[in-house]
């Protein structure tokens, strides 16, 4: 296959991330036969001080031109206190409306080798294996009216039941495709907006009788979380909710670094991890680049439809940890490796296509790894 995938590096330790993550596509299309070719565009920081703009529209033009989007991420402390439209988020938030990416998927697994990472009990975080769907487009981070002074200041959280319906779908779909096991996490017993979701996640589960739902308040859910996460599977919710619990469910995983995300709904996808720009390591070759390979590996998978060369990364990446490879921020036994080093051990470790057909699930780290996963349009 000839693929153009549009490389986003942005701020802080986004470039070192996403340099690994091209790395791995690269040998995974080496060694499975594709041409991928990269595009690398400005968004964020980088791109307010190249263009005054944290998204410049030649940068949405060729995301709109490619077939996937592999991003870093935006912002750091020398943006902080511009206006809205100069700064990096306002880049990254524009990006996903433009684009239509209204469901974010957010794995959250630990991987056996990191039980001890965890600062919780081993025998809390042992076996987690979640699924949080993230509404994307909508919500707090978009609603209007919007406003602020030094007096006072206005957010509005609006959801209509289009939206809630087409992301609450892509959940149901993943929970019938997995454990069968979907919570819906709103705050009902006091937002009216979250009155609507509950309403509506009722609504659709007679079209999947398979499905088990559950409702919770995000605030019990925070605590269920981190205390029984064996008991949960898909997690859906909203946009801010989302945010705020996936970099909670980190602290299950291990670390920040290790998780990835894939945003889709609209023609391309974009993948990146979920962490932030991380000043406090930028350029000491510090980061973990794990979130960023296994968003490739989604991107692979989602963006490209190219399920063997998804899960050859995914399993790469599960041999390096297993062999006790990982950067500073993992703690346990674990040999620390600079982003670099432990990139190039991934790399290393993606093995050509096997002659016998994959398993569906073949690595710690394969998500809705079956040929009807979903795609960039759900
Ligand atoms: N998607 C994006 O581009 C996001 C951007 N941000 C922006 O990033 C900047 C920093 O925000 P923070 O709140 O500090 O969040 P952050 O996610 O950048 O960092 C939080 C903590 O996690 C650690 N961490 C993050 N990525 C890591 C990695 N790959 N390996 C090892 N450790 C890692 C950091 O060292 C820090 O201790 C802010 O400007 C914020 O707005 C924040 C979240 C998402
Ligand atoms: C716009 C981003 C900074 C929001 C965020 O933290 C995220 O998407 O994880
Ligand atoms: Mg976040």
């Amino acid at each position: 296959m000839d693929a153009r995938i549009t490389v986003l590096p942005g701020d802080g330790v986004g470039p070192e991330v996403t340099a690994q993550a091209v790395a791995c596509l690269s040998a995974v299309g080496e060694r499975f036969g594709h041409r991928f070719e990269f595009q690398e565009a400005l968004i964020g920081g980088a791109a307010v001080d190249a263009t005054g703009d944290p998204l410049p529209e030649a940068t949405l033009a060729v995301c709109r031109s490619s077939q996937a989007v592999l991003l870093g991420a935006v912002g750091g402390p020398a943006w902080d206190g511009r206006p809205r439209h100069q700064r990096p988020e306002s880049g990254l938030l524009r990006l996903r409306q433009a684009l239509g990416l209204y469901a974010n998927l957010r794995p959250v697994a630990v991987h056996p080798a990191l039980e001890d990472a965890s600062p919780l009990k081993p025998e809390i975080v042992r076996g987690t294996d979640l699924m949080f769907v993230r509404e994307l487009s909508g919500g707090l981070y978009f609603g209007e009216p919007r406003s602020y002074s030094d007096q006072a200041a206005v957010n509005t959280l609006p959801y209509t039941r289009a939206e809630i319906e087409r992301v609450a779908k892509v959940a149901f779909e993943l929970a019938a495709g997995r454990r069968r096991n979907l919570v819906s996490v709103d705050k009902a017993n006091v937002l009216e907006t979250s009155r609507l979701w509950r309403q509506v996640v009722e609504d659709l589960a007679p079209a999947y009788p398979g499905v088990k739902v559950q409702h919770a308040y995000v605030d019990s859910f925070a605590m269920a979380l981190i205390t029984r996460p064996r008991d949960f599977d898909v997690v859906l919710t909203e946009n801010l909710f989302g945010d705020i619990l996936s970099d909670e469910a980190a602290v299950l995983a291990g670390s920040l670094g290790l998780l990835p995300s894939a945003s889709l709904g609209g023609s391309v996808g974009v993948f990146e991890p979920i962490h932030g720009s991380a000043p406090d390591l930028a350029g000491q070759d510090r980061a973990n680049p794990i979130g960023t390979i296994l968003s490739a590996a989604l991107l692979l998978r989602h963006g490209l439809d190219l399920q063997a060369e998804a899960l050859a990364l995914e399993s790469a990446v599960d041999r390096v940890l297993q062999g006790g490879h990982g950067t500073g921020d993992l703690k346990g036994a674990i040999h620390p490796h600079g982003t670099r080093s432990l990139g190039d051990r991934i790399r290393e470790a993606i093995r050509p296509p096997r002659a016998r057909a994959p398993r569906l699930v073949d690595s710690a780290y394969s998500w809705c790894g079956s040929p009807e996963g979903h795609r960039s349009r759900p």
